[in-house]
């Protein structure tokens, strides 16, 4: 499903930053790098290169299905993948240890996948584990007093996934839309329209309704369908045939005739597609979505003109109207002239169909009864009767103009910050302006707020249309896609991990090679961190500077010169007891001082990159400086020094400058660009492989499948992913497992230490097992794969 996407490429040689607490990789680290797929532009090559070959997914062999997560222990632990050409005692040794630490090795040696000779697609070895949880598991709580509010920056487009509409009307693939759970508990059965055979003048009765499902047939509105006379697939009419004729089906009584026998059974179909027999009556309900559209079979049997008649007449003949009577709306059903109203209002519900619904005529928020909002249409329409505080069957004591809202809709106020603690009741009106009960002023208004439609769209919630009108294009039925295309049109995949586990890594390197550029704004945010990041490397340096040269200081104090010659203190002559190589200038010293000042004082953000026109220079000067220089060479020895600060370091003179601009690289290598938001979201699409490779794999992505990726810190799940539910729509989770965290450990406040690979492997758990997740599934990306080779090869020279 998703070829390609982690096309991570390692290791390659460059300069390697130092460990430290937060992010200490390993003492070999340093000698081995990692870099990233970076498109060739260079000459044509004489030989051939191996080539990424895109991975349909559903080809990937299956780790076989897992029942239920408590017997997550007992599923057959499959061989790591180890790398055939590096001589692997002690890595397998280690991977052993890791087996015996309980943790399921679900990804199994996926053969075909990777000894693909041109497959090189690595980060790792991925491999799609699909773990349905059988158990009935409680709804997690919802608590949703102490939720962070991540700022969410990039906004999405908002998606409606509604009822299926299949594009053309034939027998075998309709796919009756079943989703009208709404309507069908409620409403009777219309009287029953029988089918006369136009031929035989015979009644007939219904009793094996093809592909009439329970649901489907107590749709309001359906009349008794036809009975077909012969064999099943086969033409009403003429009996001959199979179900993969292509064939035109009756709006009203669902019977289906072949090519040759349609405009016979229907006539001039003055009220679009019906047997003639059925003409005055009312349409089967469920055949609603595909009114107005035409089928291959007509188009082929009629010119075009005609066809557009027809359709015209099947959409707006008076006879083919949704009945006003059918459409609930706060327990009241509608008149014509309410539904009149209501059809053509500026933004009116998408593909009404008979059935209940709720309507907050404040703020335009539209649901089905009992359900969570789907839509916010025109507010102020006098229709239907009074909302219930009930309406849509919330449970969370808060209302929003007087309706109970849903769990969705809490928390969706509570990440965008809308305090909920004060008050238990809000009039929200129709522009997202929002206030307290009995309270005059306006707190804030709800579209405004930052991530609020990346959110919403997380929540499966609806946005507001826009004013400008390319969503209400659709709302109005222009541009509606059928449920599966739109589905199959965007797929949401989510990408978590652990801490440090390379998730926006991954993240920023889709957005390069998906060609999503980071807007001005963003180019601009990310070269403040950058910058600000390296003054805090500076900070560290300068700090370590000053213990350097104190010890030296001692040093010589306690053994004066001539007496220790192993000291690389190196005193200069005539300054004995003052100077070191680890000394300097008063000019830089003072700039020392008043930057670890600022360090200390945590001001570091708020002054850079502000004064990066004042202390750029000094930076150069610093830099250059035999004292920082040696420093530099001991950066072993500073363990607050993060590993890739070398990489910002040894430019930092450019990175100082004021015309500073962040490469793709420095973007990669740069932390807390997209963690600090904690949820990322961009959308992208495959471009076209080139024509060659789609005819050697015989396989081309569809350009106009879309995707999202949604990086969400930990934390953004909260404690035992009691958030995880809000992500509940996502097709895919990319689960990210960093190879080095097996012997590193995290510090909680209270002093316990966890394993960093056994708190991966309880996040990966609760994640399976959620039941928001049963059926999801998780793509398993092996992370960090280079450091883990080096220690590998570390251990073995050391062992040698
Ligand atoms: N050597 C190596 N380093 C990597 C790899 N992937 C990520 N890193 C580095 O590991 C560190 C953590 O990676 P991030 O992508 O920031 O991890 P994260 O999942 O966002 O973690 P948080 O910062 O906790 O949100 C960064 O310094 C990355 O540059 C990899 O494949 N190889
Ligand atoms: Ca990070």
């Amino acid at each position: 499903m998703v070829p390609g996407i982690l096309r991570k490429v390692m290791p390659v040689a460059t300069t390697i930053p130092k460990p430290n607490d937060d992010d200490d990789e390993d003492e070999y680290a340093d000698k081995v790098g990692y870099s990233f797929a970076v498109e060739y532009s260079g000459p044509p090559l004489p030989y051939n290169i191996p080539r990424v070959v895109p991975v349909d997914v559903d080809e990937i062999p299956l780790a076989s299905t897992l029942a239920s997560a408590s017997r997550l222990g007992a599923v057959p632990i499959i061989q790591p993948i180890v790398k055939s050409t590096l001589p692997s005692k002690k890595l397998s040794k280690e991977l052993q240890e890791g087996e015996s630490a309980g943790w399921p090795q679900l990804f199994s040696t996926a053969d075909d996948f990777n000894n693909h000779p041109e497959s090189s697609v690595t980060a790792g070895n991925s491999e799609i584990v699909e773990i349905p949880d059988d158990e009935d598991k409680d709804e997690p709580a919802g608590e949703l007093q102490d939720c962070a509010s991540p700022g969410v920056g990039e906004s999405t487009k908002s998606h409606s996934f509604s009822c299926s509409v299949s594009s053309e009307i034939f027998s075998g693939n309709e796919d009756e839309c079943a989703d009208d759970e709404a309507a069908a508990r409620h409403v009777r059965r219309p009287s029953a329209v029988t089918f006369r055979d136009p031929d035989s003048n015979d009644v007939v009765v219904d009793e094996d309704f093809d592909d009439a499902s329970d649901a489907e047939s107590s749709i309001p509105g359906r009349p008794t369908p036809a009975v077909r006379p012969g064999k099943k697939g086969t033409c009403y009419r003429c009996m001959k045939g199979n179900r993969f004729n292509e064939k035109e089906v009756c709006i009203v009584c669902g019977a289906k005739f072949c090519s040759g026998c349609v405009l016979r059974a229907m006539g001039s179909m003055p009220e679009g597609r019906k047997c003639v027999t059925c003409i005055g009556q009312r349409i089967d309900e469920a055949r609603r979505k595909n009114m107005g559209k035409s089928s291959r079979m007509l188009r082929q049997l009629l010119p075009k003109m005609e066809i557009n008649n027809i359709m015209t007449s099947e959409k707006c003949c008076h006879v083919n109207q949704l009945p006003p009577e059918l459409v609930y709306i706060n327990d009241q059903y509608l008149s014509e002239e309410e539904l009149v109203l209501l059809q053509t209002s500026a933004h009116p519900p998408r593909k009404l169909k008979p059935g209940y619904y709720w309507y907050d005529k404040v703020s335009g928020f539209w649901g089905k009864e009992g359900e969570k909002p789907c839509q916010i249409i025109s507010d102020q329409l006098n229709i239907g009767g009074h909302m219930r505080r009930d309406a849509s069957k919330g449970d969370t004591g808060i209302l929003i103009n007087n309706r109970e809202i849903t769990k969705p809709e809490l928390l969706m106020l509570q990440l965008l910050g809308v305090k909920c603690d004060g008050t238990n009741s809000f009039w929200v009106s129709a522009d997202g302006s929002y206030q307290e009960e009995g309270m005059k002023n306006v707190k804030g208004k709800i579209w405004d707020k930052p991530g609020a439609k990346v959110i919403c769209t997380l929540l499966s919630l609806p946005t507001p249309l826009d004013s400008n009108g390319s969503v209400s294009k659709e709302r109005n039925g222009a541009t509606i896609l059928p449920k599966g295309l739109e589905q199959k049109l965007l797929q949401k995949l989510l990408l978590v991990g652990n801490r440090k586990s390379g998730t926006s890594t991954i993240f920023k390197q889709a957005k390069i090679i998906y060609n999503v550029p980071f807007s001005e704004d963003e180019r601009e945010s990310i070269k403040s961190i950058i910058q600000s990041n390296l003054y805090g490397y500076i900070g560290i340096l300068l700090e370590g500077r000053e213990r350097f040269e104190e010890e030296c200081l001692a040093q010589t104090r306690e053994h004066p010169i001539g007496e220790s010659s192993s000291s690389d203190c190196g005193d200069i002559a005539g300054q004995i007891d003052t100077k070191t190589i680890y000394s300097i200038g008063p000019r830089l010293k003072s700039f020392s001082d008043w930057l670890l000042k600022v360090i200390i004082t945590g001001n570091l953000e708020t002054i850079f990159p502000a004064s990066t026109r004042e202390y750029g220079p000094y930076v150069e000067e610093l830099w250059k400086d035999a004292a920082i220089q040696a420093t530099y060479n001991r950066r072993d020895e500073l363990p607050s020094l993060p590993r890739n600060a070398t990489y910002f370091l040894e430019r930092a003179a450019d990175i100082a400058m004021v015309d500073y601009e962040p490469s793709d690289m420095d973007i990669l290598y740069a932390e807390g660009i997209t963690s600090s938001r904690g949820l990322s979201s961009m959308e992208f699409t495959f471009p076209k492989s080139p024509r060659d490779l789609c005819d050697h794999i015989g396989y081309q992505h569809d350009p106009s499948q879309r995707y999202q990726l949604i990086r969400a810190h930990p934390r953004t799940l909260g404690g035992n992913c009691k958030w995880l539910q809000m992500f509940e729509d996502v097709d895919m989770v990319l689960f990210c497992v960093s190879m080095t965290d097996y012997d590193k450990f995290t510090e909680d406040s209270d002093g316990v230490l966890t394993n960093n690979m056994m708190a991966t492997k309880h996040l990966f758990e609760t994640m399976v097992t959620h039941p928001k997740f049963e059926d999801k599934k998780f793509l398993l990306v092996l992370n960090k794969f280079d450091l883990l080779e080096a220690k590998n090869r570390a251990c073995l020279t050391h062992s040698m």
